[in-house]
């Protein structure tokens, strides 16, 4: 289980500690926590208490802002120093913290101008300028400082975040380019959502001892549970030395329409990327050709499955409604996408999945599409509870609610994938997955986050049945890690 929280969570966890800790602080712990990651990655990957001599040979950068983030910065560079670092102080917006500067200047660390950086050498830079109190982008000072150190290799440690991202959102408009990011208590969603992920390097969370939770043990408001790669390897169903196609899973897809073939061929080309042991088409007759073609491994025709896909490609057709509760009458799991949403029964059958985007929430809860995405995570749970049936909202972060009230998130991926078809593709991998007898939440988020995963690996413009092709690549590295 990963946590992933809010800039305000983390403040408001912040403050339950102080109320319980009168007169302590956790900047010392913060700054404690990045000195000595910047010595790891100054030694090359060794933190020794015994610093070498030739460590003084070394200089650091650090770049400060006016905030808590700076004076994160100064405490590590005052740590640094009096470990027998050079360290520069590059001061690129605001006041610096008082007794932070005091201190570093105490330790030996020198004051330099923003002119003067780009005529020294340095061994790392430490982004200690904007953390989660920062509004998006950098000024142009910074941006060509950071050219600078790109341009000359030298790695840019970030303190809590790289300066200039969104702590809440994967939002980029300009940034600091950190090859590390050591951040507190818990990543932030600027951690793993993109593009902003793809700036923050190696990520290290360091624990300050910060409670997520509030006096009843409920989760902060803010904080949430994503499902990152670890989990998916050990929830994603890998064949026994005993199975068989049957007991893997027969996932049966009824989707697409002479109108909409396409989305039959990419739900069956997910479901097969995903691993099961059979795929069943049984949609319209006049597409099958059509589809073996493309997967010849596909067995056509009616017969028993474990999960069914329903609703991508259906179109207008005065027969959904019954195509829909024929499916439903075999009482096994669904996944229901596309036109299969507007047609729910009263009663769907235990464990169903639906894979709505904003717009089909929507509708589906004859509210604007605006209030949808002021809040996806507050209508997925609405949605779910409403429908008893577990909601995955598709979007740039992509909430999955269970009829229960548990809410997580899947690993966020690139906006590569928004396009026509990555919803048939993704359907068809959620049926693969509750075929193979995962929950319809489980599957959800592998399915999701392992599409995510595929993308980021071959972040481009891939079409829907190309990241198809490309999934299994993904699950061997992912199963592998
Ligand atoms: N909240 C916590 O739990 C902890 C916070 N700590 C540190 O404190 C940081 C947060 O400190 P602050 O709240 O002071 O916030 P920041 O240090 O991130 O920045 C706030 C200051 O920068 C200014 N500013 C913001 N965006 C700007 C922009 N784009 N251009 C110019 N000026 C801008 C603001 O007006 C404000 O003066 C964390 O990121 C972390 O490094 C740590 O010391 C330990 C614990």
């Amino acid at each position: 289980m990963a946590i992933v929280c809010t800039a305000e969570a983390t403040r408001a966890a912040e403050q339950r500690w102080f109320d319980a800790h009168p007169g302590r602080d956790l900047m010392d712990v913060a700054a404690h926590a990045v000195a000595r990651k910047a010595q790891e990655l100054l030694l090359g990957g060794v933190v020794d208490e015994v610093v070498p001599d030739w460590a003084a040979s070394q200089c650091v950068l650090v770049l400060v802002g006016g905030g808590n983030n700076g004076g994160d910065g100064l405490f590590a560079a005052a740590a640094l120093a009096q470990r027998g670092w050079r360290v520069e102080l590059a001061q690129v917006m605001g006041q610096p913290h008082e007794a932070g500067m005091a201190a570093a200047l105490d330790a030996g660390c020198i004051r330099v101008s923003l002119g003067e950086v780009t005529r020294h050498s340095y061994d790392l830079a430490i982004d200690a300028v904007l953390g989660i109190g920062g509004r998006p982008g950098i000024p142009q000072s910074l941006e060509r400082i950071d050219t600078w150190l790109r341009d000359r290799r030298i790695p840019v440690l970030a303190v809590d975040l790289p300066s200039g991202l969104d702590a809440n959102s994967g939002e980029v408009e300009s940034c600091v380019h950190a090859a590390h990011t050591i951040t507190f208590s818990s990543l932030k969603w600027c951690h793993i959502a993109h593009p902003a992920a793809r700036y923050c390097g190696e990520l290290e969370v360091h624990d300050i001892g910060l409670d997520l939770v509030d006096d009843d043990g409920e989760s902060l408001d803010g904080v949430d549970e994503y499902c990152d790669l670890t989990e998916m390897a050990s929830l994603w169903p890998v064949p026994g030395a005993l199975d068989d196609k049957y007991s893997r899973g027969v996932v049966g897809i009824d989707t697409g329409s002479e109108r909409f073939p396409g989305a039959a061929v990419l739900g069956v080309l997910g479901a097969l990327r995903t691993g099961p042991g059979m795929v069943r088409f049984s949609g319209p007759s006049a597409i099958m050709a059509f589809i073996l073609s493309r997967a010849p491994s596909v067995v056509i025709g009616e017969g028993r499955v474990q999960a069914w896909v329903i609703g991508s490609g259906w179109g207008a057709h005065d027969g959904n409604a019954d195509r829909f509760i024929q499916r439903a009458s075999e009482g096994v799991p669904m996944v229901i996408d596309a036109d299969a949403l507007t047609l729910l029964p009263a009663e769907l059958p235990n464990g169903c999945l639906l894979t709505p985007h904003a717009g089909e929430l929507a509708r589906m809860l004859r509210v604007e599409r605006g209030q949808v995405d002021d809040d996806p995570r507050g209508w997925a749970v609405r949605a779910a509870q409403r429908f008893g049936a577990t909601v995955l909202l598709k979007g740039s972060i992509q909430w999955v609610a269970r009829p229960d009230g548990v809410v997580r998130a899947a690993l966020p991926g690139p906006a590569w994938t928004a396009q026509a078809g990555s919803g048939d593709v993704l359907a068809g991998m959620c049926g693969t997955l509750m075929a193979a007898g995962l929950a319809a939440d489980d599957a959800a988020l592998c399915a999701a986050g392992m599409q995510a995963a595929t993308a980021m690996s071959m972040p481009g413009p891939y079409a829907p049945d190309q990241i198809a092709e490309l999934l299994p690549g993904t699950v061997t590295t992912v199963l592998s890690r």
